[in-house]
Formats: C-alpha cells, structure tokens, sequence
C-alpha cells in the first residue's frame, strides 16, 4: 500500500509516529464500529485529504496489512459526505470530485447547513461515526478529543479527529512525503480555504512587491498564521458575527466609544502574606485605562491551580483577562494549569513554544515531560513580537503576563499594543481623561451635590478619596471626552462659595 510504504521508507521520526498515532485511532474506530457505521467527512481542503490517505492506510491495516489488491486505489469503502455550497471554491469542487474518482469514493453530496444534513442522514443511514479532519488550533477543535460525541443539540454520532494533535507542518510533511495530488488552491498560496467570500492567498507567501504571486502553502514557516487569509470574526459575546478584514482595523472606528471590560488576576502567594507589595497590578489598570478600556476587578489569588481555576473561571466573561505570577518551571508555576482548568481542556506539549524555550535556556526545556513548553491545549495562541524573546501566551480571552517587574511589564504592554495594529488582539477606544480637585469641605456638606453632580453627568465616573481622615478630599472625575469633564467641574464649583475646590495636576 504506497502511503504506509512511503511512509514506513521516509526517515522523518515525528511524521512516522503521527502516522503511528493517527492510524491507530482509526483502527481502533474501524474495530468499534462496522464499515455502514462510519462515514468519512470530506471537503477537499488539505486536512481531509490526508485524512482520506490515512483512511486508506488506516483500512488496509485493519484489514491486516494485506487486503487482496494490495492497497487498490479504488478500495474506499467508507461513505464520504461532502457538503457542497455555492459559495466553495471552484478549484475545491472539482478537487473533491476529481479525487472520488481516483480513489472511488462513494461520496453523498448535502445542500443544506451541516446540521440538518446530518440530521437527515442519519436518519436514512445506520452511521454512528464520523472521521473528520479537524486538527488542534482550528476554532471548532476546543475541548475536542480524538473521540469526541457530537455536541448537545446536534444528531447523537461520535466525531473522530485522527489528525487532531497534527500540526501545520505535519500535514504538509505527510503530503510532500506521500506525493498526492492536493488541491491546486495550495500552489497559489492558499493556507486554509473556507468560502470565496472569506478566503484569500496568505499574505505571508507573497513574493516582492507583486499582490499576485504567491508561494505555496508547504512554504509557510509559522504554522500559527495558517489562518490570516481568513476574515476574522468578532467575538460573538461582543460585537455579533460581522466579518472583518483580516487586519483587523477596520473595527477600530467602530468601537471608539464603545465599553470594553478587562479583569486582572495576580498569582502569588507572596503578595497575600503580604512580602512583596503587587506593583503591576495598578500599572496595568492605568495602561488598560490609557486604551479607554475598563477595569472591572483586581484580584489576587494564590499559587494553587484550584484557586486560579476558579478566579480565571469567573473573570472570563470580561471582553479581556489579564494573568500574571505562577509562570515558569517551579513547583509553584500553576497560572497555565489553571487556566486549562478553567476552560476545560488539558495541558499539552507545544512545538513551538519549546523551540522559543530552546533558544533562551537549551534543552533544560523539554525533561521528559517537556513541562515547560507544556500549553493549554486547543484554546492558546503565541502572539510574537521581535522584542520579546519568548512570546506572550494567550488562552481565548485570557493574556498571560510574563512580567515580573514594571519595567518588565512596560516593555510586553509596548509590543501588545504593537501587535494591535496588525491583528484585532486589543481594540483601542478614546482613552479615559482623567480631571482631579481638592477640597476642604466636610464629607457631609458635600454629599449631597455630589450625588446631583453624577445624575447630572451619567456618563461619567465620579468618585472621592482621601489621603487622611480629616484632611482634604479629593473628587476625581473620570471619563472620555475632556470638555465633559470641566462642565462636571464647573457645575460642582458654582454649587458652593467660589475657591472651595482646587485643581490637582
Ligand atoms: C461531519 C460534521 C460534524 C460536525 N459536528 C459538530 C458538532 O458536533 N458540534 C458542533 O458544534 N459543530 C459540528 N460541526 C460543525 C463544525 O464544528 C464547524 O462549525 C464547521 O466545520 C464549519 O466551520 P465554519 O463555520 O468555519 O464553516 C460538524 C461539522 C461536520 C462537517
Ligand atoms: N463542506 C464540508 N464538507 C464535508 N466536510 C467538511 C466540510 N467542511 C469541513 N469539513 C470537515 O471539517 C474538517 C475541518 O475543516 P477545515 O476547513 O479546518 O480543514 P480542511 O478544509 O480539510 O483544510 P483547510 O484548513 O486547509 O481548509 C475537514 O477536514 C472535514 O473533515
Ligand atoms: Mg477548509
């Protein structure tokens, strides 16, 4: 059979042990569940046609190695659904047919939405499981495992993702090795195909100058930017599900004034016995305040996964969560394991991660259980910056601070709002302007007006604070447009004898 040959004779290990693991789990499948039992979903894109290689091979093994045609291409018994829309690439298409007859594939062809497709076949046939070439880092993998039950609401059938912990390079390493035909879209520097409306060449491959000439697909090196010829979508949570260019820009005049939350969570047990004094924490909120965005809450919490898992747990539903402390080698380096617990998935070895730690610490990095360069697996992002020797990490909405320091933390903050400018990471608002007064009136003369002052100005936050008890008061108002804030100051002036307030810088 030429693909476990090819694969068997190449002299890549990694490739041969993914080829191991993935043609196990399909086995394994094979052996679960009768051949009417499975189907395999087929799409023509490059992670469903290995899948369709690794089938093949996966269905000659079970058969003992030895079926009688040796690996005929045309022994395919597992029913193939395609889901065919208006919107798919023309080159995609003629793929998926072109290679149903090259290797007979019986493919049934859905018009309708993925999940009445589904519904409607299996009613009509005795499937239980579906093959599919979703592979770790895709947004539809999270909290997936290589057997994973479709999720509530959908048709009751066991997903099976053989290629689930295969990376960019994988995929590629396997076609190149096995020397199939791929969709030609990959030659033209595609690196990822949804529909024609969302889809362009990565702007990666370019070649000089020219915004038509592309390299292919194989020669990506950052198997991360797989997807940037994707439009992006805005958080649901946020905005809906407008698409935006793939920069991201295009959402910043959108959201100038509009209310972005983040929480912040520090991780030590030194700032809770009180050892060292947590200085990154009130840096952090005037920086975040500085992008117009709003802090919701400061919290610390100890080095214990529980403890994190639940802060991180709670906090999540902030537009942003930002993490600090618990991150390294030591035993009590849980911040990444309570993040992982926080969203359900497990820690696990990153490829890329390890080379950044390689460089910076050699090979201590990757003990047998690579500790370090371990990851929330399927939820987190590297995000680089020439600046930054190890990238920051983040987990969906959750950035891990690696900064110990405020210098530290100056330094990582710069190269966030860098890379702001080339993907959606944080939206920059009208930044919050800030206008102070002091007084010596009485808590009790002023409570009054002030409580009329914030009905008067809703739109902006008013609050008070002393330095001692009985000396003066200081009203701070707090808000995005500056002309706003001297009518507030005005008005709370004309309310008592002229020079009660003085202005602070
Ligand atoms: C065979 C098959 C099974 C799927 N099963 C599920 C599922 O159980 N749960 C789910 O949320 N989505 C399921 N999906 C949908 C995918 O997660 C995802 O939405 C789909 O690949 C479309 O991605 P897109 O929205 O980027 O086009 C399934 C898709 C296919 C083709
Ligand atoms: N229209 C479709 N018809 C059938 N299966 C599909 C369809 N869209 C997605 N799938 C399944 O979901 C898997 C993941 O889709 P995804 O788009 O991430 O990968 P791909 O299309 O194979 O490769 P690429 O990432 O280059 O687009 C596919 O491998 C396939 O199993
Ligand atoms: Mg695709």
């Amino acid at each position: 059979m030429e693909i476990d040959r090819a694969i068997r004779e190449c002299s890549d290990r990694r490739l041969q042990t993914k080829y191991n693991n993935a043609t196990y789990v399909i086995q394994r499948a094979l052996a679960l569940y009768s051949i009417e039992e499975v189907a395999f979903s087929f799409n023509g894109g490059k992670d469903s046609t290995v899948l369709l290689h690794l089938l093949r091979a996966g269905y000659f093994l079970h058969k003992g190695g030895q079926n009688s045609a040796n690996g005929d291409l045309k022994d395919f018994p597992i029913g193939t659904i395609y889901f065919e829309t208006p919107s798919a690439f023309p080159e995609i298409n003629s793929f998926t047919y072109d290679t149903a007859a090259t290797y007979g594939l019986q493919i049934d062809t859905i018009r309708t939405d993925f999940k009445s497709g589904l519904e409607a076949l299996l009613k009509e046939k005795p499937i239980r499981a579906i093959f599919l070439g979703v592979r770790i880092g895709d947004p539809t993998a999270v909290g997936q495992e290589q057997f994973s039950p479709s999720s509530p609401g959908w048709p009751a059938f066991m997903r099976v993702n053989p290629i689930l912990d295969w990376s960019y390079r994988d995929v590629w390493a396997f076609l190149l090795t096995c020397k199939v035909n791929y969709c030609s879209l990959y030659d033209q520097g595609y690196t990822s195909i949804g529909s024609i409306y969302d889809t362009v060449p990565n702007s990666l491959l370019s070649i000089g100058d020219s915004s038509d000439k592309f390299k292919p697909a194989y020669l990506l090196a950052d198997g991360r930017l797989e997807r940037a010829g994707r439009a992006k979508r805005l958080s649901s949570s946020n905005y809906g599900q407008r698409p935006v260019d793939s920069n991201g820009l295009g959402s910043l005049d959108l959201h100038k004034n509009s209310m972005l939350t983040a929480s912040i969570i520090a991780v030590g047990d030194e700032f809770l016995f009180g050892t060292v004094e947590d200085q990154l924490g009130p840096n952090l909120c005037r920086k975040l305040h500085s992008i117009g965005w709003s802090v919701m809450q400061l919290s610390v919490v100890h080095n214990n996964i529980d403890s994190v898992a639940e802060e991180v747990e709670q906090k999540k539903s902030s537009d942003m969560v930002f993490i600090y402390g618990g991150f390294g080698p030591l035993h009590s380096d849980v911040t990444l394991a309570g993040i992982a617990k926080a969203f359900g998935v497990r820690l696990a070895p990153d490829e890329e991660f390890e080379e950044y730690l390689r460089h910076i610490i050699g090979n201590q990095c990757t003990g047998d259980r690579n500790e370090m360069a371990q990851l929330p697996e399927g939820i987190t992002e590297l995000l680089h910056h020439d600046k930054l020797s190890v990238p920051l990490i983040k987990c969906q909405n959750v950035i891990v601070l690696t900064a110990t320091n405020v210098l530290e933390l100056e330094k990582e903050w710069d190269c966030l709002v860098e890379l702001t400018k080339s993907n959606d990471l944080l939206t920059l608002l009208e930044p919050y302007v800030s206008k102070q007064v002091m007084t010596n009136l009485s808590d009790v003369e002023i409570a009054q007006p002030l409580s009329k002052l914030c009905l008067e100005f809703p739109d902006l936050h008013i609050g008070c604070y002393r330095t001692t008890r009985y000396g003066s008061l200081v009203v701070s108002l707090k808000g995005k447009d500056q002309e706003r804030l001297e009518s507030a100051a005005k008005s709370l002036e004309k309310k008592f004898q002229p020079g009660a307030f003085k202005e602070m810088n």
